[in-house]
């Protein structure tokens, strides 16, 4: 019989086990007859923390987070889990997953500590990325503020060595966050003992074997006792979870948290922009340098190249931004995020390498379904031996704080990749913009230099996403930037483009490289001596010292603007993104369009867009 969660002692009763996959509302009933006694005191949609049974330190750290009510996600997992329930959950990206399941498992081992203070790893957290696990770690200690004498946790995704691993693990931690291949790696080599575990968490549990991981998932699931209590958390639903889930769960409840936002409530703005392969460039050089986006920025690009390329494009013009990818070692990616959500910097460019795990989508089933009756030595290397690290990924779970827009520069190659992307922004509650550049089929390959092959389907992409999008009653629209305005600038970015050559991208990532595997050792133990120091060592400082310098592009003259001018375009630009959990109802939001000041298009306000011959499609 499987021990759960809350029944260590107690023989697991059959009801609780009955496989329950039923819709949200039908699990509301559950909870009815689970606790009928809160249910009279309090309208059951809006429980807070402190009713869902949570450990009284908890609440206090939830409260200290400023975080006033449970999500959605939270309202309905947490009971769960307390009950000892397995629990399969799909709810969508930025609803609050972490303290969905985070928080009663702290719960759990603190109640339990309560009467057995013995010391044993109770809960693993298997996340597919390093930076990940480093975020749920954080979220663990910012959690556990209240009770950090009763709960240790531990990462594994650090560079250590086997002996410094070991001794780290010979504490005991109550809690490990771990990549699958980490954790069975230190099984085997740093004496991680999951003899006596509770709960396994997989967060974003669809990606976990698509990241090449079947086989240490595999090998821990033999390692672990009988009874382990598994929750899964993720943003889609996948294929991969019925095989995780009948690797790992028995008769879990199926939470799938569909959240279909009324129009009104929409706080994500969606656009695309076609255009031609070196208006990409032009039209992100005016977006940056004239700063028509306002806020912080993430940038997704196809490869590591093409990020370097974009970096040093915009270095042409003083436009600072930095370097995400998975060559990068892992502090320097931490550091990067971490000073990002600090407020030092306000673009990153990343390259979503990742995207191409989730398949071309243009790919016709023939191909696939072809490729999948090869012989396993045929099909193509899960984990290829690269300088890369397998496990980065920035479009999947990193919660970047206060991102205003995503922009895709190079569009994924799934919709399900843009699904993540786009999911960087808008979350808990806040507005945010996705825009995204679409190279028309007539277009693709017409500007050799900046040309890239995964763009080639660009659009047969778009309809896929248009679709996915309306399926979560979603709309993506189309902007029209006005050629004739952007003309001015053409020369500019053409020399700009032009000064950024394949060598000056080679000799910028190999120079980075070499300078962050450096700092990245020293700052670690600098840190470690002086973590208030963080801002010591900026990363998005220009790299372009073997790149031509035309310092005439550093300054956007007036003669170029429109005729309206500068301060027309800067003092309501686009995409402004407001941070307050603006009621917008009240400020006539409509669907498909921001609320906020810039957005607000005819009538008295001024839509800036206008100003700059920038035009909705009709
Ligand atoms: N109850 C809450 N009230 C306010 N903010 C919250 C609450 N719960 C979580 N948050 C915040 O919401 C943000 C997103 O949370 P989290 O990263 O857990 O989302 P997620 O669902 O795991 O997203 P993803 O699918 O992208 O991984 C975080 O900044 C977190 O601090």
């Amino acid at each position: 019989m499987k021990r759960k969660l809350g029944q260590s002692e107690a023989p697991a009763s059959t009801p609780t086990e009955t496989p329950v996959t039923k819709p949200e509302h039908a699990e509301e009933a559950k909870f009815e007859q689970a606790e009928p006694k809160q249910e009279k005191k309090q309208p059951k949609q809006d429980p807070s923390f402190a009713e869902l049974g949570l450990d009284p330190r908890l609440v206090q750290a939830v409260a200290k987070q400023s975080f006033e009510k449970p999500t959605l996600v939270q309202r309905k997992a947490i009971p769960l889990a307390l009950q000892g329930q397995d629990v399969l959950c799909k709810a969508k990206t930025g609803s609050g997953k972490t303290a969905a399941y985070v928080l009663p498992l702290i719960s759990g081992i603190l109640k339990r500590k309560s009467t057995d203070p013995t010391s044993f790893t109770a809960a693993l957290i298997l996340v597919p990325t390093r930076e990940l696990a480093d975020q749920v770690f954080k979220a663990i200690e910012l959690f556990s503020a209240f009770c950090s004498k009763d709960i240790q946790a531990a990462k594994l995704t650090e560079n250590v060595s086997d002996v410094v691993q070991r001794s780290l693990l010979s504490n005991v931690p109550d809690i490990v966050v771990s990549t699958p291949s980490r954790a069975w790696h230190s099984i085997n080599a740093a004496g991680l003992s999951l003899e006596k575990l509770h709960y396994l968490v997989l967060d974003e549990a669809d990606l976990v074997l698509s990241y090449g991981y079947d086989e240490d998932m595999e090998n821990i699931s033999r390692t672990l006792p009988k009874g382990v209590q598994t929750i899964m958390m993720s943003a889609t639903l996948s294929a991969e979870l019925d095989t995780l889930k009948s690797i790992f769960c028995r008769n879990p409840t199926l939470l799938d948290l569909n959240e279909k936002m009324g129009a009104e409530d929409e706080k994500l703005s969606q656009f695309y922009v076609k255009c031609g392969e070196d208006d990409k460039w032009l039209i992100a050089y005016l977006i940056f340098k004239l700063r028509l986006i306002k806020g912080k920025c993430l940038i997704f690009v196809a490869d590591i190249d093409r990020s370097y390329r974009l970096k040093l494009f915009f270095e042409q013009f003083s436009i600072r931004s930095c370097i995400l990818n998975s060559e990068l070692p892992i502090n320097t990616r931490i550091k990067v995020i971490d000073e990002f959500n600090k407020g030092l910097y306000d673009i990153i460019i990343a390259s979503d390498e990742k995207s191409e795990i989730f398949g071309d989508e243009t790919a016709d089933e023939e191909t696939s379904k072809k490729q999948k009756d090869k012989p396993e030595s045929d099909q193509p290397k899960k984990k290829r031996k690269t300088q890369k690290d397998q496990e980065y990924g920035v479009s999947r779970g990193i919660d970047f704080r206060n991102l205003a827009a995503v922009v895709n520069f190079d569009l994924p190659t799934s919709a399900t990749s843009y699904q993540h992307r786009i999911g960087r922004t808008a979350r808990a509650g806040r507005t945010g913009m996705a825009l995204s550049f679409v190279i028309p089929k007539e277009l693709y390959g017409k500007h050799k230099p900046t040309s890239l092959r995964s763009c080639e389907n660009d659009e047969k992409i778009l309809a896929k996403i248009v679709k996915q999008q309306a399926k979560q009653e979603r709309t993506i629209e189309l902007y029209n930037f006005s050629k004739k305005e952007m003309e001015a600038f053409r020369y500019r970015m053409n020399d700009a483009l032009r000064a950024v050559t394949k060598v000056a991208v080679r000799e910028a990532r190999t120079k980075e490289l070499r300078q962050e595997l450096l700092r990245s050792e020293t700052l670690k133990r600098y840190f470690e001596e002086n973590p208030a120091e963080l801002s010591h060592l900026r990363h998005d400082g220009e790299l372009g010292r073997s790149t031509r310098t035309q310092a005439h592009l550093k300054h956007v003259p007036d003669y170029l603007l429109p005729k309206e001018g500068k301060k027309a375009l800067s003092s309501q630009e686009i995409g402004f993104v407001p941070f307050k959990n603006a009621d917008a109802k009240k400020r006539g939001h409509k669907r498909g369009k921001p609320s906020g000041r810039s957005f607000k298009v005819g009538g008295k306000k001024r839509d800036p867009l206008k100003t700059f011959k920038v035009r909705r499609k009709p």
